[in-house]
Order: C-alpha cells, then structure tokens, then sequence
C-alpha cells in the first residue's frame, strides 16, 4: 500500500520506516497535493497543539476529513489520536471528530511522563510519551487493547487509534490493524487483542 505520514512535527520518521519494513510505500504528507494517491495514513506521535497550527496553516483539514470520510484506513498515534478524537480535555482543545472517544491530553501526570509497559492482555508492548488517555469510547468503537483496563488501542470502521507509540517498538501489530486489506466495518474473522474486545461505555 501507499501510506501516507503526515509530516508536519513530531515522531514521523519513524513511522515511515517501519511502513517501509512492512512492504508499504511510504510518503511523507506535507501539503494537500501529497495526499494523493494514498491508500492509508499515519498521524503520528508529536505536539497536537503545533501539529493543529501547521495543519490550519497549511491548509490540510478538508484533506483530512476527507480522506477519513473516504473509508481509507487511517492510523492516529498519540498527539494524532488527540487531532482526531471527538472531544479533548486538560485542556480543551479543537479536534476532528473522525473518532468517537474523549481524551484527555498528557493524561498520566508529570512524574510518569513516560513509560514502557505491555497491554493487559495479548502481550503488546506498549510505549507512552506524554500519553493521552480515553476517558470514553462511542458504542461504536471497538477497544482492540487495555493498559490497566484502560483502552489504549481502538477502533472505529476506517481510524485505529493508539495512545501509546507503535512505532517504537519492534512489533508490527498495530499496523497491520489499521492497514489491513479491507477496512470494511464488521471484521468477519478478526480476533481482536484481549477479551473485552467490545465497546463499553466509559
Ligand atoms: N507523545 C505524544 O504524542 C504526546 C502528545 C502530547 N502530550 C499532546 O498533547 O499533544
């Protein structure tokens, strides 16, 4: 596939090797104009204050928002989790709304600004910087993974999203999530991560 980072700030040079060792082809998105083409998109780990500036300043949300309405599959980690949330907290923030869950930003506090650790279940290793954390997920979101019975990877028809950053360990996993074949909704045969692979309400 063609995957697609957004290249504005933070952790995407990452990202893009790690599509690249997977087989993808991998284009860094940097104007509306690199968003052609692309098969799938990855919003990476960074500041999602400075990355809402960049993308106001460079035009891009309509090429979001309609590459998400497209149904192409999309991979929001960390700061691109809070870009895409319905709502943001701590502090309130403006978001797209291409998933439906609430976060709260820089979630864990300071003195555990960053840690290494492994989902409750499936043996995912986990990595959060500055992690946000859901504080609800819609019923139609699918919890794909838990942190302490937290969702930490989720889902909902085309957006994956992790707050932790998949990119810098060495397991494939959640790409392979996101970029799966076919991101139709309904997942006949997926054997999601963990035992509560569904939605509760928060
Ligand atoms: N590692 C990250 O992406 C941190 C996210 C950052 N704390 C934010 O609020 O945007």
């Amino acid at each position: 596939m063609r995957i697609g980072i957004l290249a504005l700030q933070g952790a995407f040079e990452k990202h893009a090797e790690v599509a690249r060792s997977l087989g993808h082809e991998a284009v860094l998105v940097r104007s509306k104009a690199d968003f052609e083409d692309l098969d799938g998109l990855i919003l990476p780990g960074g500041e999602s204050t400075v990355q809402l500036k960049l993308i106001d300043r460079f035009d891009l949300e309509w090429s979001l928002t309609r590459f998400a309405a497209a149904g192409k599959p999309i991979l929001a980690t960390c700061a691109g989790l809070i870009l895409v949330a319905r709502t943001v907290t701590q502090p309130e923030q403006r978001s797209f709304g291409f998933i439906d869950v609430h976060v709260a930003r820089n979630a864990w506090g300071r003195q555990i600004d960053s840690f290494e650790a492994k989902a409750d279940e499936g043996n995912l290793p986990l990595v959060f910087i500055r992690a946000p954390r859901i504080l609800e997920v819609g019923e139609d979101v699918e919890v794909l993974a838990r942190f302490r019975g937290e969702p930490v990877l989720v889902r909902q028809g085309n957006v994956t999203c992790a707050t932790f950053h998949p990119e810098l360990t060495n397991d494939p996993h959640v790409y392979r999530l996101a970029f799966r074949r076919s991101s139709a909704k309904g997942l006949p045969g997926f054997a999601p991560l963990g035992a509560g692979a569904s939605a509760p309400h928060a």
